[in-house]
């Protein structure tokens, strides 16, 4: 057992504690990619939750405010509550291995002294971790459970994934992947919700959710999900660069793509209620979309130009007058969300736009907003390598609609005025991310903008 001070953190409250994390975290926070503020410095820290998970490592959920825009409303906006899950080690010494996990060493408070570090990148602690999982119960306020057909062995070796994402994701021996949730949001996260239901009724399409972990405090909320891993899976992002690169041809995969996507679509109609067409829903969307497009202007000026023929296509969205019924979607549909193990397409990441407030991820919505959020991940793997080649996206989209319509009872295509309205609303949300998180990506969405701001085929050129 690694020698810590600090044996029993119990007896010391929240507040104390606080007093020796808060200068850390305030440094650490705002570099994490899934900080809501990246990279605006902290201006509040409150501690929400803290646990102690064994001898040395804390559970702690805090909440952190950031500057600027934390109040502006409009997509992407940090809603009010940005309330984080951070498993924290805290030793006297640290070795060498842990360099990369250092938060920072504590000058104030009762860790006065001590190193504190990322413990999800400690293979002690993500073995803990996952130890707990094979054992339902509770420690405190956080509650662990599992689905007890599946078997997780013991003593599988952990690592934690190398990957871009909005999340840590820890993978135990090539078998399991466990995805801890950094930004916690109130409620069943669909990242636990859909996956589970989708498996209930039959879908393959889906890893099945083999255990969790969620917490009642400060509200009931889940923190982290176990799922069976590919281990020699590649994701779409991957492969269609790599077709890119070699000048090779994707339409069979973006054909069977379309077929899985509408395959999940057909099982969330059976695994969660459908509203039914309502008047005016049309009217109402184009509303919501033209709001978000005006609070992303205001966000990024280099939208304003466009502005009009953004409106344009929501106008025309709003006198559309086929309803639909609306269901339960993926939310934020692309590439890097879909995975090819050899024989299929899964779908993974169920978590919807992850700036969306919680309640909204989890309505019903029309299933053409993952549709176009996967037919304009062509046009962005497309537009990322050079020579840009339009007719590579433009044949993927169309391949994708195609094995889409194979499955589905409708085709995309049919309803050029809606998927432009939705490939619009997905392009903004796109500028906004990219402008927070990888302005160098920025001009991607941008050409898209450009593209469906004006009159004429929405398709890429
Ligand atoms: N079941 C799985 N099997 C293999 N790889 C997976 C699995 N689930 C996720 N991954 C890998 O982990 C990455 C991040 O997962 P994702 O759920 O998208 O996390 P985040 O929401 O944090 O972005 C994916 O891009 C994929 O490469
Ligand atoms: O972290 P998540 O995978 O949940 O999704 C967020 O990050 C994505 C980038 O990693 C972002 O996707 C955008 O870039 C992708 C290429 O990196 C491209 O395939 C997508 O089409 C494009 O939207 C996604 O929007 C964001 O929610």
């Amino acid at each position: 057992m690694p020698k810590t001070a600090l044996q029993s953190p119990t007896g010391v409250s929240p507040s104390l504690l606080l007093n020796s994390l808060a200068g850390l975290l305030h440094e650490w926070l705002p570099r994490q990619r899934w900080f809501a503020g990246k990279g605006r410095p902290v201006t509040g820290l409150t501690l929400a939750s803290m646990t102690e998970l064994h001898p040395g490592c804390l559970h702690l959920l805090v909440r952190a405010e950031h500057a600027e825009q934390a109040t502006r409303s409009g997509p992407g906006t940090a809603p009010a509550d940005n309330l984080y899950q951070l498993l924290l080690g805290v030793r006297e010494m640290l070795p060498p291995y842990l360099a990369p996990a250092f938060i920072g060493r504590a000058t104030e408070g009762p860790l006065t002294g001590l190193m504190v570090y990322d413990a999800l990148q400690e293979p002690r602690s993500a073995g803990l971790l996952l130890d707990r999982l094979r054992h339902p119960g509770a420690a405190g306020p956080l509650r662990f459970e599992r689905d007890a057909r599946i078997d997780v062995p013991a003593g599988l070796t952990p690592r934690v994934l190398d990957a871009e994402q909005s999340n840590t994701s820890l993978v135990y021996g090539d078998a399991f992947i466990l995805k801890v949730f950094r930004r916690v949001q109130a409620g069943i996260n669909p990242d636990l919700e859909v996956p589970r239901a989708l498996a209930r009724h039959g879908c393959t399409r889906v890893p099945a959710p083999v255990a969790w972990f969620r917490t009642s405090q400060p509200q009931e909320a889940t923190l982290g999900v176990l799922q069976p891993f590919l281990p020699d899976a590649d994701d779409g992002w991957t492969l269609a660069l790599r077709s890119l690169e070699s000048g090779g041809d994707f339409t069979d995969e973006a054909y069977e793509l379309g077929r899985a996507t509408a395959e999940v679509h057909l099982a969330l109609t059976s695994a969660f209620p459908v509203d039914p067409p309502e008047p005016h829903r049309n009217k109402r969307l184009a509303a919501a979309m033209t709001e978000r497009l005006d609070a992303t202007a205001r966000s990024v000026p280099a939208l304003l130009p466009h502005v009009p023929g953004l409106r344009a296509a929501f106008d025309a969205f709003a006198l559309l007058d086929t309803e639909r019924p609306a269901q339960r979607i993926h939310g934020d549909l692309h590439l890097g969300q879909v995975l090819w193990s050899g024989q299929q397409w899964f779908v993974i990441d169920f978590e919807g736009e992850p700036a969306r407030p919680l309640a909204e991820r989890r309505r019903a919505q029309s299933p053409v907003r993952d549709v176009a959020g996967m037919l304009r991940s062509f046009d962005y793997a497309a537009r990322t390598r050079l020579p840009w080649r339009p007719e590579w996206a433009r044949r993927c989209r169309d391949a994708y609609c195609a094995g889409y319509a194979a499955e589905a009872t409708s085709d995309p295509r049919e309803e050029p005025g809606l998927l432009r309205a939705y490939e619009t609303d997905r392009a903004l949300y796109e500028v906004l991310y990219e402008a927070r998180h990888r302005p160098d990506w920025l001009p991607v969405p941008m050409a898209a903008i450009s593209r469906l701001a004006e009159p004429g085929p929405a398709e890429p050129r």
